[in-house]
């Protein structure tokens, strides 16, 4: 396959069904997909058309049924089990709906375990991680803390530190603002969006408007294809010169798209 120098993941003729019974239920259909670095790229698209097959693809968390996932130059949809762990733990940060952070242990633990998986000098990661817990505003006595004892609103920041402790490539969100209340849920798109804004390639699925403003590139799903493409240019705040018009573009993109 010819690849697009400027794709860190791409696809060439992806597919995935499910066997349900007897009848096979295709849910990615011959996708060709570019993810550019640095990009912020959103999945939307009605319930069931395929979102987080693809995100859970395109990370290696899931197989494809045929077609070649490349990551860089790398296809690695020919993966054994060990590698794909090993390719995950290495290359992606996940931050899904709910953090699912060990309770018996506090966020620096929590973190560390991730971090401790890739890295072995625990001073460093700890390091890192103590860096990580600043830059999304929470203190050491926070994250010195169980998960029982935090808020939701600071479980999705320990969230992020958690999906980047290993310095990861590319993050991949799975409706990081589902599970929060819409201040909490917008403090955790202001921290995917500093990020990203600093050369951290996203990819995020979502069903919610606030949240795929936050993307440049939005492809939206329909029936296990890319039935469209918006792009809409970096974010820079909804009470920025532009914000209304980045709104009407893509609600726009989104009406035609029949969302
Ligand atoms: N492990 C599985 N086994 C069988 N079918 C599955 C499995 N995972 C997903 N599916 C089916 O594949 C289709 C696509 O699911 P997927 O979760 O990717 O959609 P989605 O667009 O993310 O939906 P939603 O927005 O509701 O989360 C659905 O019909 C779903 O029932």
């Amino acid at each position: 396959m010819e690849r697009n120098a400027d794709a860190v993941i791409s696809t060439s003729k992806l597919c995935k069904s499910y066997t349900n019974g007897e009848v096979p239920q295709h849910v990615i259909k011959n996708m060709d997909i570019q993810i550019y670095y640095k990009d912020f790229t959103v999945f939307m698209g009605a319930s069931g058309s395929g979102k987080s097959t693809l995100l859970h693809i395109l990370s290696g968390m899931d197989r494809a049924s045929m077609g070649e996932v490349y990551f860089k130059d790398t296809n690695f949809s020919k993966y054994s089990e060990k590698q794909l762990a090993q390719f995950r733990k290495k290359n992606c940060g996940f931050v899904f709906q709910q953090v699912c952070l060990i309770g018996s242990m506090s966020l620096m633990d929590n973190v560390l375990v991730s971090g401790l998986l890739v890295e072995k000098n625990k001073k460093q990661v700890a390091e890192r991680g103590r860096k990580l817990f600043a830059e999304v505003g929470l203190t050491e006595k926070e994250w010195g803390k169980y998960p029982s004892q935090i808020s939701g609103g600071q479980m999705g920041r320990a969230g992020i530190v958690r999906a980047l402790i290993n310095n990861p490539e590319i993050v991949f969100a799975d409706e990081p603002t589902g599970a929060l209340d819409s201040t909490s849920g917008k403090a955790v798109l202001d921290l995917l969006t500093g990020f990203n804004r600093k050369g951290q390639t996203t990819i995020m699925v979502t069903h919610d408007l606030k949240s795929a403003l936050r993307g440049n590139r939005i492809l939206y799903l329909r029936d296990g294809r890319i039935n469209g493409e918006c792009s809409l240019g970096a974010y820079q705040g909804e009470n920025e010169p532009g914000f209304e018009e980045r709104k009407e573009k893509l609600l726009h993109f989104l009406e035609e798209m029949g969302w």
